[in-house]
């Protein structure tokens, strides 16, 4: 064999998307040269996934299993998706929340191989040389985070590379993107987690975060670089902290086809149930009375869309808002607080609003305050504070409503407002109860946002659209709302997460074709196309 034969073959086997391991067959052996470097057994997909399974489990952490799916990942794509898909239940949680936190924590610890794009601040003039990898060719995705928020564990500087990771194996298990189409982006902006930068195998930008005009230039140099390399591409944005999650989905939306997660993949995540648990509570959303713990990103995308639902139905903006009340760790968020960000000025109060309340009287309106006085249908929790939601309050609430609706939604598991186990028990199991993340636990829904952010950008992508609108979200959570069939939960099993994302895709497009935004073909824009163009994980 020629040295460039020799080096194909070594090539085909050590790039994650063409490597099939021991399932090359005889005939592929024999094209590319790869006796030899393989041993004699010729195997299957299947025969593969099972000794993957066997030794997934037979590691004694989750911790362990996910960065032994990430190594996995890293060496045979196919395989990965295929075992992922073959056990959603049970390979969510490792893949993704709540075990992609610890992921994110001890990022550098498992630092193997390259995976995605680290952009740091010293490489700030290099970004479209970075982009122009041929590599990159086919991409269609990319979710991108700086590190700051990730999940409610706060800033991992670099280590939140893995969010963008986990986020993509989703759009491939769920949306069927083919995993050469999607690129996880880290922008490396430093990190202020003090513990992190002292870290001598931390694998970041070591300095405190950028900030300021030059974060902003830094970012506006991303997006210019993106929309040259890559035209039409969608782009989610994960894991900001507020402030900066709320600028960039503004200044951008229009120019590059982007959303946010957090605020918008949430908030019709967590409409959407709030439909279904509607279904089943048969109280209107336009008699819900809302109380919101946690006021970033999260909390007032939330606020924002049941604004638009109880409009939708009839309620005026100021009606609407009447009934929505925001807690966050100053308290109740009144409008006399001098330099408010301006996505809490909509939240806020008038104090004139709560003339007449019971106060405890400490400094601040408590989340118990607010609950004893609003007396709460709905509570739902963004705030990353585990155990806000304690058992005064849960049982303050459930003495003023029959079926209290209530959604830890903070992940991971160990930033949840309360456990959904002590939920149950605090309303002798009248609760509806959704959380972020999996617990486990018979009758609580997972209420996150993979249950939308899959199909919206495969919609977003199908339709041709160059901007995700406010109608495309709420028209996802609609349809999220009428999909769960069945007494138990509130939303689909996790194991229906393709077809929900198919769901969703063609909310999606039918939204965008009524707002006259998609720009593809008439043939593209079906269910059957959609549906077709979904990748699946088999050997080519
Ligand atoms: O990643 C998740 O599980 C949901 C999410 O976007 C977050 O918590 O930031
Ligand atoms: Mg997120």
């Amino acid at each position: 064999m020629s040295p460039t034969r020799h080096a194909a073959a070594r090539a085909l086997l050590s790039d994650p998307l063409t490597n099939k391991g021991t399932a090359f067959t005889e005939e592929e052996r024999d094209e590319f040269g790869l006796h030899g470097l393989l041993p004699p057994h010729v195997g299957t997909l299947d025969s593969q996934i099972e000794r993957r399974r066997n030794a997934l489990e037979d590691k004694e952490s989750d911790f362990q299993r996910y960065a032994f799916l990430r190594e996995l990942q890293d060496s045979n794509e196919v395989l990965f998706h295929a075992l992922v898909q073959s056990d959603l239940p049970r390979m969510l949680p490792l893949v993704y929340t709540p075990t992609v936190g610890e992921g994110c924590e001890r990022f550098s610890e498992i630092y193997r191989r390259p995976r995605g794009l680290f952009l740091s601040y010293s490489n700030r003039h290099r970004i479209a040389d970075i982009l122009s990898d041929p590599a990159y060719d086919r991409v269609k995705v990319i979710v991108v985070s700086d590190g700051e928020r990730i999940l409610g564990l706060g800033d991992q500087g670099a280590g939140g590379m893995g969010i963008p990771i986990g986020k993509l194996a989703l759009y491939t298990a769920c949306a069927g993107i083919h995993p050469a189409e999607v690129l996880p982006i880290l922008l490396d902006l430093g990190t202020d987690n003090h513990a992190l930068r002292e870290d001598p195998l931390y694998i970041g930008y070591r300095a405190p975060r950028v900030r300021g005009k030059d974060y902003d230039d830094f970012v506006e140099a991303f997006v210019s670089a993106v929309n040259d390399r890559f035209p039409g591409v969608m782009l989610q944005w994960e894991d900001f902290a507020g402030k900066n999650a709320y600028d960039l989905l503004v200044r951008y939306r229009d120019r590059l086809l982007s959303f946010n997660d957090d605020i918008q993949g949430t908030a019709a995540t967590a409409v959407g149930t709030l439909l279904s648990a509607i279904r089943k509570t048969g109280v209107p959303i336009t008699e819900q009375r809302v109380v919101l713990f946690g006021a970033g990103a999260a909390g007032s995308g939330v606020a924002e869309m049941l604004v638009q639902a109880m409009q939708l139905e009839g309620l005026s903006e100021a009606d609407a808002r009447a009934k929505i009340w925001a807690v966050d760790r100053d308290g109740l968020i009144l409008s006399d607080v001098p330099r408010m960000p301006p996505q809490q000025v909509k939240l806020a109060h008038d104090p004139a609003d709560i003339a007449g309340w019971n106060l405890s009287g400490s400094n601040m309106i408590t989340l118990q305050d607010t609950i004893a006085n609003v007396k709460p249908t709905v509570l739902i929790g963004t705030s990353g504070q585990k155990a806000a939601f304690d058992e005064r309050a849960i049982r303050t609430m459930a003495e003023h409503v029959e079926r209290p609706v209530v959604f830890p939604l903070s992940n991971p598991i160990s930033r949840a407002e309360a456990h959904p186990a002590d939920v149950l028990e605090w309303t002798a199991g009248k609760a509806i109860v959704g959380t972020g993340s999996p617990f486990g636990i018979a009758g609580v829904t997972q209420v996150n946002n993979v249950y939308v952010f899959p199909g919206i950008g495969l919609g977003a992508l199908a339709s041709g659209a160059t901007t995700v609108s406010d109608g495309m979200f709420m028209a996802a959570a609609r349809r999220l709302g009428e999909l769960h069939e069945g007494d138990e939960g509130l939303l689909p099993p996790v194991t229906a997460l393709r077809e929900v994302a198919l769901e969703i895709a063609v909310a999606v497009v039918e939204q965008a074709v009524a707002e006259g935004l998609a720009t593809a073909e008439p043939e593209a824009l079906t269910r059957e196309s959609i549906a077709a163009s979904m990748w699946k994980a088999e050997y080519a």
